[in-house]
């Protein structure tokens, strides 16, 4: 009954009292239910938790500024969002909130600038060489020389290994040894847990936020559930292997031999704090965790779902693979053997192409956030109202749960041109720079977030997307399957791809690859 003043803001019929609109948002595959708000709507809509609570969906570019980047901590994350990323990375960087974030964060920083992200380039390359000559081995052993690879489950692999050795230094062995411990507790991990939720398992997860955190956490901890199952063993194998990491490092560090990798950074600048803001053993441990999930899941669905348009697109498939080969003609002349940073930079195309996946098929389409106070969001194109005011604001009441579409935001027409729901890299080629608000860390697209919460490895996702794309577009051809006619776009907290009608299998991206002819 507080909650009056959302009541004049239009937004879609919610299913049921019960279940509001969180089917459509989380079933459907992801942005669909956001588009036909974006559409209907505009930037800003009412849509409706359990028991018919009132929420916003927002994807307008003056709010997404606003709570992102002006109001410091008065959009915090929500209670039962912060405990399910604390299922998946403990009280890490993605569960902390206010002053505990602002002092987990200053410790992780330096690890994740761009002369640190730069050195590590070596390690992405390596493993992209590494996905090539497998593939290479199977595609040569195979009949016509093409085969069918469901390049996700190869890809995954890869980028866990790239972020064990760049993150810790550390060999995880995933990509040798497919029964190794940890390689089998992120196999299909977000996917396992978050994919195809049951009405009854959004309702609960929603409601959760009526419980005390610690009180959920515990249910977490003990309820049975194969979700669940999947959650816990995932993170008794990370701590095992976090925990001898961290003793590692420690003593590393005592032998002034600290490396160049993001967690001996960190144990370094956490010697340089104060006992009051050091980060405590299991706060590290925990910083282990969420960097291998969120730096994993992320950039493996997201080259999988590169691959795919490259597949889909063939001209830009040749154009890019000839400024590639072009580049490492280049290369070759200088009598290097492998790219560089400037490398990249000086390959438009690439650079076009890597904005445009990640615009288009954003890894994480929606945060959760909620009002600390009242509030006042600004909008950049007024609405009508459902009393029939035109307004250029919305005043929030304290408390209010705000679904913040990535989704839409990077499809938004004033920002992207009237062709945003087209995949086109060119757009990146000849943009004027004129979209509006500074919303997003990269490109001002949302992908990575923004503001004091923004995606704090994005500079390495950026490096690791180039490397392995240079590598894969300049030796293989990639082409579409029968299959990918029921690709799903699947909402699992990260978009994954799956086959519509298998989803017990998990991630599934087939395509045709061959070997790319050279220029
Ligand atoms: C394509 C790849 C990636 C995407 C799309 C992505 C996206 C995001 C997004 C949207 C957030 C904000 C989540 C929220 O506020 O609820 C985030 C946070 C974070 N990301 Fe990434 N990420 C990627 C790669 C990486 C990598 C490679 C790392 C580390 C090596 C990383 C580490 C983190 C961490 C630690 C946070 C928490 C930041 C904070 O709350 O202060 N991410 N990421």
């Amino acid at each position: 009954r507080k909650r009056t003043s959302l009541t004049d803001i239009p937004g879609p019929q919610p299913e049921s009292f019960l279940i509001g609109n969180l089917a459509e948002l989380h079933q459907e595959q992801a942005g669909e239910a956001d588009f036909r708000y974006q559409a209907e709507y505009g930037g800003i809509a009412r849509i409706k938790a359990p028991f018919g609570v009132d929420m916003l969906w927002l994807c307008d570019p003056k709010a997404l500024q606003y709570i992102y980047q002006t109001s410091g901590y008065s959009f915090p994350k929500q209670p039962e969002r912060r405990v399910l990323s604390g299922l998946m990375g403990d009280h890490g960087l993605t569960w902390a909130d206010g002053e505990t974030h602002r002092r987990q964060r200053k410790v992780m920083l330096p690890a994740f600038g761009s002369p640190e992200a730069k050195a590590l380039l070596p390690v992405f390359e390596h493993y992209a060489e590494q996905v090539t000559l497998r593939w290479r081995e199977i595609i040569e052993g195979s009949p016509d020389r093409m085969a069918v690879l469901n390049v996700i489950k190869l890809i995954a692999p890869a980028t866990l290994d790239a972020i064990g050795e760049a993150a810790f230094d550390y060999k995880l062995g995933c990509m040798d040894d497919s029964d190794n411990e940890l390689a089998q507790a992120y196999n299909s991990l977000v996917a396992g847990i978050f994919a195809s939720p049951s009405k009854s398992r959004l309702f609960w997860t929603s409601v959760a936020h009526y419980l005390p955190m610690h009180v959920t956490e515990w249910l977490y901890a003990h309820l049975p559930g194969r979700g669940l199952d999947k959650a816990r063993q995932n993170r008794r194998a990370a701590h095992k292997i976090a925990r001898q990491l961290l003793d590692l490092k420690s003593e590393a560090l005592l032998h002034s031999k600290g490396s160049r990798d993001v967690m001996s950074i960190i144990v370094k600048a956490n010697t340089s704090e104060d006992a009051k803001t050091k980060l405590a053993d299991d706060e590290m441990i925990a910083q282990m965790r969420t960097i291998m999930l969120a730096g994993q899941e992320t950039s493996s669905n997201t080259l999988s779902f590169a691959l795919y348009e490259l597949a889909k697109n063939p001209r830009y498939q040749d154009r890019l693979r000839a400024e590639i080969q072009s580049m490492e003609h280049s290369v070759h002349e200088r009598g290097g053997t492998t790219f560089t940073t400037s490398d990249f930079d000086s390959m438009p195309f690439l650079q076009a192409f890597v904005r445009e996946v990640l615009r288009y098929h954003p890894a994480v389409p929606h945060n959760y956030r909620q009002a600390m106070k009242d509030d006042v969001l600004p909008l950049s194109k007024p609405i009508r109202t459902l009393s029939g005011k035109i307004v250029n604001e919305i005043p929030i009441p304290k408390g209010t749960r705000l679904t913040l579409s990535v989704a839409a935001y990077n499809r938004e027409k004033d920002v992207w041109g009237e062709d945003a729901h087209l995949f086109n890299p060119e757009r990146f080629l000849d943009f004027s720079g004129k979209r509006g608000p500074t919303v997003g860390v990269f490109a001002n697209i949302l992908t990575f977030s923004g503001g004091i919460r923004a995606c704090i490895g994005w500079r390495l996702a950026v490096l690791e997307l180039q490397a392995f794309l240079c590598q894969l577009v300049s030796n293989f051809e990639f082409g579409l399957t029968e299959e990918l006619k029921r690709l799903r776009r699947e909402n699992a907290l990260v978009m994954v791809p799956t086959l519509e009608g298998e989803p017990e299998k998990g991630v599934q991206l087939p395509l045709r690859v061959s070997f790319a002819a050279r220029c």
